[in-house]
């Protein structure tokens, strides 16, 4: 029997397979479908998580393990303060995203703002159009009120008000450092926007509302029934950040009862999304859904799958994450 030399590393979910062949060349690799992925934890040195993370049971059995390498930017599926006092190392990829959430963010509000999804359905239900049951929304000159400051929000906010016009509100319930008055990485030029000083300004005022924070026990369900009902009745909710920021039984209300016109949702708070779990959801007309796929396209999921595998590889063998900006450590 060969006794592999190579460092094992514990992929559980989907990763580009342009990254799963490098892994393969560096790594002895355990996928989910690997006889050893039971007990991963007893063999693993490494890991590579997208979506699905890891347990602290699994970190606190995981004596091998050094590092957790996260293809992505959110890490609350990581046991972190685990992992720390395990001295296992845990890395991001924070901003290697940022544009393709972005786009995902112009593409969900048209899409509900227009009905571009409700329509292809009904007309391959067989209805036959033209008809006034079919008018929809303008995008051009909505008022966009953004909650959080963060990258995605200000790539969004340029996209649609160089594309539509839009006037943006800002409201950043954590005290943001960040100024939207200097020059992006890219080297875009300054968004003109108005700073609200409350959420439910930002909700009575604006015409899309996009959540941008991280989930945090002070972001937790901050849309409640409270929230949408502030929201004018015309107005879409868009939300690519976690969705355990919204209350979901508040959100289903609001929108079968045409509390708010419609919502874009990219994340849900149980992923992956079941048609039973979320049957009330699903048969709503005014709602455009997707399976987490903010960061799905395929350029930048090739480019952060490799990263995150190279991570885990520097530091396996030398100690270190390399020298690249995006890898961070937490
Ligand atoms: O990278 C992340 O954390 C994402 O959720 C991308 O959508």
């Amino acid at each position: 029997m060969t006794v592999s030399t190579k460092p094992v590393v514990w992929m559980p979910s989907g990763i580009h397979p342009d990254a799963f062949k490098l892994a393969n060349e560096l790594f002895d690799v355990i996928t989910p479908e690997d006889p050893r992925a039971a007990n991963w934890w007893v063999y693993a040195d490494g890991s590579v998580v997208r979506t699905g993370g890891i347990s602290v049971e699994e970190a606190e059995k995981a004596h091998r393990l050094k590092i957790v390498s996260r293809n992505g930017v959110g890490y609350e599926t990581i046991p972190v303060k685990t992992c720390f006092e395990r001295g296992i190392i845990v890395t991001r990829l924070p901003g290697i995203n940022t544009h393709s959430v972005a786009e995902l963010c112009v593409a969900l509000t048209l899409a509900v703002l227009r009905r571009v999804v409700e329509l292809d359905r009904r007309m391959r239900r067989g209805e036959v159009l033209p008809s006034i049951d079919w008018l929809s929304t303008s995008v051009d000159g909505k008022m966009l009120g953004l909650v959080g400051m963060g990258d995605i929000a200000r790539s969004y906010a340029w996209r649609m008000s160089r594309a539509f016009n839009t006037p943006i509100l800002v409201y950043s319930p954590t005290s943001s450092p960040l100024k939207w008055t200097d020059k992006d990485p890219s080297g875009r030029p300054p968004i003109p926007h108005t700073r609200v000083q409350s959420l439910e300004e930002l909700l009575q005022r604006s015409d899309i509302v996009s959540l941008h924070c991280p989930a945090t026990p002070q972001t937790c369900r901050m849309m409640g029934k409270r929230q949408f009902e502030m929201m004018k009745p015309t107005a879409v909710f868009i939300n690519t950040a976690r969705g355990a920021l919204v209350d979901e039984d508040a959100l289903t209300y609001a929108l079968k009862n045409r509390v708010i016109y419609g919502a874009g949702l990219d994340v849900l708070c149980h992923e992956p999304a079941t048609i039973e779990r979320y049957s009330k959801l699903y048969e709503l007309e005014n709602i455009v859904l997707q399976p987490h796929a903010g960061a799905g396209s395929e350029e930048v999921q090739r480019e952060s799958c490799i990263k995150a595998v190279r991570t885990v590889h520097s530091f396996l063998l030398e100690k270190d994450i390399g020298d690249s900006s995006e890898v961070k450590y937490l």
